[in-house]
């Protein structure tokens, strides 16, 4: 018995040989998978059970189980075992080994050794954590999940694992995503089940993260209005205490999100499919973010036309951050506090530490809703992304022309805007690809995205266009078409990586895309490893990354101050892409291993 690696669970394997250098032995699984092991990963086979297959092949049985969480915990985690156990790689080269190796698909009906059950809450911090560690070494445990999974020839034949070569699927398959749905039932763990490595320092890193986001915006806001401002100007002078509070501001902000909400909920544009949730759900989203900028913009219009003054942004800009603060860690106690009710099925994936601070700041449900509302989605691409442009950075125009007393904006403050106008209005404009990225499939919603979506955003990445208010830099034009020309190809890499991935994760069977190569995996979502995901792991990050250096480059080199995007970004990407990998791994197994051996670089080409 051979342990299926990042998991706790033993399938049975053939030992090929064995590496006296490396000290690894080389197994095949019955699926045709072949691992290097450790000598510790490998059990003799006596004490493992196998279970009749009658008892789990009912699907009556199957779905009354579902009912109750914690068995459903164990029976998604034992598919999901058995799911990935049953892993197999394939691409579109015909003739390869591995092609030969998937026809002989074969079950995998062992049922390794129960263990105590895990969902005592008042213990499970603890189990997490010993759980943790088992998947991240290499302890002996054998099996903490007390249920076989018995696949049965009609499931293999319904595509729950999906072991086909996508080339066949594309022919004769409907264009409809449905494996994709059953791979997500078969495949996703219920979330106290499979434990994930604690992400941004753990406990304590959520500590400091609370304490130090809030600080860091406000440090950035205070430098901004000074005439020298100097990253190493630290502490800035202080404001008193009371000119952070305005409570008209907490008014303003109140009603923009309130209008915004109006906006979301109103019964215009396109209504879009998530991706199939544990329980094997799509949640259902309005996506109408293009409609909503358009009547934000026309609603800014009017009060422009009324003389209502809108550099009133500009010069409260730190009431606004202070009261937006305030609404988003009532939302993020709200939050937390709702997550301690909803049952297993609707939490994320990590958050789940049972420490208070950690899972209040990193948020614990997935897809908190009041009915309809969707309020991770609403707060990631509404008030805050629009309010980004809609009302700071648009200001900020206003406020460079009277300050400076130019007849227009400066070049580099036109650029600045119109960058990231463009970047907004294209992330709603495509608002559906928001629904296979990383925060909306996986990540729980707490004080991390709130404060992100609602501060963070709005209040920092608007500190370019508020630089140059008072710190003009003229540009030359040849400066004006080279910094034009990076922030098209950024855009495009960007764009184009983007909606194919999602167009990929909505139709595998796309027609348009039957020309990429993909490895299969055995969740039966497969990966793409040509087009732009073959040329590194994260094209989208490198698009981004370079729209961001184009959206600097006006600010000129003075100061550190209006870089700070741009660092901070590439601090963010590259701590997303290494949380996103380690997901991965743990998802796709050795099928994600073979990804990363076939594109070798990150997001950059050829340098990380
Ligand atoms: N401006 C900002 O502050 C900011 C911050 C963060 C991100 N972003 C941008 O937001 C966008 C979304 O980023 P994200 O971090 O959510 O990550 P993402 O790259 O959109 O999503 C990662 C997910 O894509 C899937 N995937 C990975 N490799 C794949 C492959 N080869 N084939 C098919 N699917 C694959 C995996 O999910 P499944 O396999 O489960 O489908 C993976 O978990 C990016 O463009 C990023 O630059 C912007
Ligand atoms: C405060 C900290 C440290 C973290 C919060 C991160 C948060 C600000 C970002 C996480 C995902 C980001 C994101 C966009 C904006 C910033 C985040 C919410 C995005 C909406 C920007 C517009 C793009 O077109 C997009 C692809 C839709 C982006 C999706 C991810």
């Amino acid at each position: 018995m051979g342990r299926w690696p990042g998991s706790s669970l033993y399938y049975e394997v053939k030992v090929l040989g064995f590496d006296a250098k490396s000290q690894l032995y080389t197994v095949i699984y019955k699926d045709g998978t072949e691992l290097e092991l450790k000598e510790q990963d490998i059990k003799s086979a006596s004490g493992f059970q196998t279970r009749s297959r009658s008892r789990s092949r009912s699907p009556g049985r199957r779905r009354s189980r579902s009912r109750s969480p914690g068995r459903t915990t164990r029976r998604s985690s034992s598919r999901t075992a058995a799911a990935v156990a049953a892993a197999a790689i394939t691409d579109s080269a015909p003739s390869s080994r591995r092609d030969t190796k998937l026809k002989d698909t074969v079950e995998v009906t062992l049922s390794p050794l129960p263990q105590a059950a895990e969902n005592n809450s008042n213990n499970r911090h603890e189990k997490k954590e010993e759980k943790q560690k088992e998947d991240n070494n290499t302890s002996n445990k054998v099996n903490e999940k007390p249920e076989a999974k018995v696949q049965t020839e009609s499931e293999k034949n319904q595509g729950r694992y999906n072991l086909r070569r996508r080339k066949d699927d594309g022919d004769t398959k409907p264009v409809e995503a449905k494996p994709e749905k059953e791979a997500k039932i078969a495949v996703a763990p219920a979330a106290s089940t499979l434990s994930t490595p604690l992400d941004f320092g753990g406990k304590i890193g959520a500590y400091f993260w609370l304490l130090f986001l809030p600080a860091w915006v406000l440090f950035l806001i205070l430098q901004v209005n000074l005439v020298d401002p100097s990253l190493v100007n630290f502490p800035p002078p202080l404001p008193p205490l009371e000119a952070f509070w305005d409570a008209q501001a907490l008014g303003f902000v109140t009603l923009w999100i309130l209008f915004q909400a109006v906006l979301y909920v109103l019964p215009v544009g396109k209504v879009s499919e998530g991706m199939p949730l544990r329980s094997g759900e799509r949640l259902k989203y309005r996506t109408n973010g293009f409609f909503a900028i358009v009547v934000s913009a026309v609603a800014v219009a009017v009060m422009v036309h009324q003389d209502v003054d809108l550099t009133y942004i500009h010069s409260h800009f730190l009431q606004l951050a202070t009261a937006s603060f305030l609404i988003s860690v009532l939302l993020s106690i709200y939050l937390y506090v709702r997550s301690r009710y909803v049952g297993q099925e609707q939490l994320a994936l990590g958050g789940n530490s049972g420490n208070v601070i950690y899972d209040f700041f990193k948020g614990h449900e997935l897809n908190p809703r009041i009915q309809d509302f969707d309020l991770k989605f609403f707060c990631e691409m509404r008030p805050g992304l629009i309010g980004w442009v809609g009302n700071a950075t648009q200001n900020l125009c206003f406020k460079n022309i009277f300050q400076q007393g130019l007849d227009t904006p400066s070049n580099s403050m036109i650029l600045v805007n119109l960058f990231q106008l463009l970047y907004v209005v294209d992330g709603l404009w495509n608002e559906e690809a928001i629904l296979t990225t990383m925060d909306l499939m996986h990540d729980g919603f707490g004080f991390m995205l709130a404060f992100g979506d609602l501060v963070w955003v709005p209040f920092t990445y608007t500190i370019q266009a508020y630089y140059l208010v008072s710190h003009p830099i003229p540009l030359s034009l040849p400066a004006v078409i080279a910094i034009v020309i990076l922030k098209i190809i950024g855009f495009y890499i960007f764009r184009k990586s983007n909606s194919e991935k999602n167009a990929f994760r909505r139709n595998p069977s796309d027609p348009k895309l039957s020309y990429l190569k993909t490895i299969h995996t055995a969740t039966g979502k497969s990966l793409l490893v040509s087009g732009w995901w073959g040329v590194v792991r994260h094209p989208n990050y490198l698009g981004d990354l370079i729209m961001a250096l184009a959206w600097s480059l006006p600010c000129g080199f003075s100061h550190l101050l209006p870089w700070y995007y741009m660092i901070f970004f590439i601090i963010l990407l590259v701590h997303r892409d290494s949380r996103d990998m380690s997901e991965c791994r743990r998802k796709y197994g050795s099928a994600w291993e073979e990804y990363c051996r076939t594109v070798r670089y990150r997001i950059i080409p050829h340098v990380y």
